[in-house]
């Protein structure tokens, strides 16, 4: 079974504005609310490629009940961790350019961390867990290390789509796949990076430091892939943007739900670049029908 975590839900309030100016009163020419978090979204386009898997995290309030009463009317399995506080609410304003203002995250209390901890219990060896995104400060700064430990402990695989330190100690215990972008592994290393050259000996680095498979995701330059065997270019399909955001969790989904079924790591590869352009060019995450139109689109070669 494939499970998402999503430690720190939200809703994600997109609104359209026109020529958005600070300082002044806007008015939305149009806003719409959609369950969001990286894990959760995921869980959305795994169900899109009719790839099993249940969303786990913590939920609370009223934007938690949004967020459940969606995935459920969409049939997207979940097990969520009910928390008291509410579920944070992110604004993803577009105007001329895309702007983000995500919040901190609820209060998770330390019964409540010890629940979803409790769930892992239950993992086996044919398991892969997907972790992504940030992580609400309430919770302990080494979280994320007990949940992976207690996958590793149960032999059970791991995904990690996170930045920072959280991603820099995943890495001894050798993720199936990272994919920072390249602001994030600039970030990690602090370096600036220009271009593939500059790009590949640090995507090389994460294969050194533990990863099993690295991708390096470039927005609409495609992405880089780094496996023991050898190293990929990949090239996204050429399409209107409509919202960037997801793209990356769309791209994890396509990758992990597409070696699930094939166990081919260049298909695979096609796949999360298929489905993290589709979103890039849907107004909400991509749906399978988008994702089918665009896959021969997208180009794998090796370097
Ligand atoms: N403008 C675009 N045109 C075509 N494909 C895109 C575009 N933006 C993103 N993609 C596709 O989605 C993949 C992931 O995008 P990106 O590198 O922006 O990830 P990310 O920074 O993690 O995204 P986000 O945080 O917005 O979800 C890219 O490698 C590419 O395949
Ligand atoms: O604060 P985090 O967890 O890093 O990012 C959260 C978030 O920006 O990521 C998703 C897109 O990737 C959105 O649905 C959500 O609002």
């Amino acid at each position: 079974m494939i499970y998402t975590v999503t430690l720190n839900p939200s809703i994600d309030y997109v609104v359209q504005v026109k020529d958005f100016e600070l300082g002044t009163l806007n008015k939305m020419e149009s806003d719409r609310k959609l369950p969001g978090g990286k894990g959760i979204n995921v869980s959305r386009i795994l169900h899109e490629l009719e790839v099993d898997a249940t969303a786990l995290g913590f939920l609370g309030g009223f934007t938690g009940t949004f967020i459940s009463d969606w995935l459920n009317n969409d049939n997207i399995t979940t097990d969520f961790t009910v928390i008291e506080d509410d579920t944070r609410i992110n604004i993803k304003l577009k105007s001329n350019e895309e702007t983000e203002l995500n919040g901190r995250g609820p209060h998770i209390n330390e019964e409540e961390a010890t629940r979803l901890l409790n769930q892992l219990s239950n993992l086996t060896e044919d398991d892969l867990v997907i972790f992504s995104g940030s992580k609400p400060p309430s919770l302990p700064a080494d979280y994320y290390q007990q949940l992976i430990g207690k996958t590793v402990k149960a032999n059970a695989a791991f995904v990690i789509d996170t930045t920072g330190q959280d991603l820099k100690n995943a890495l001894a215990y050798h993720p199936f796949l990272v994919k920072p972008n390249q602001h994030e592994l600039e970030e990690l290393f602090g370096v600036k990076l220009n271009g593939e050259a500059d790009i590949i000996p640090y995507g090389e680095k994460l294969l050194e430091l533990g990863a099993q498979n690295v991708i390096v995701s470039l927005a609409g330059e495609g992405a880089l892939l780094f496996t023991k065997e050898g190293s990929y270019r990949g090239i996204s399909p050429k399409g209107t943007v409509k919202n960037s955001v997801g793209a990356g969790d769309s791209m994890i989904a396509g990758f992990i739900g597409e070696f699930s079924k094939t166990n081919d790591i260049k298909k695979a590869f096609q796949m999360g670049l298929t489905a993290g352009s589709a979103t890039a060019f849907s107004e909400d995450l991509a749906k399978r029908a988008d994702m089918e139109t665009i896959y021969q689109q997208a180009e794998v070669r090796k370097i």
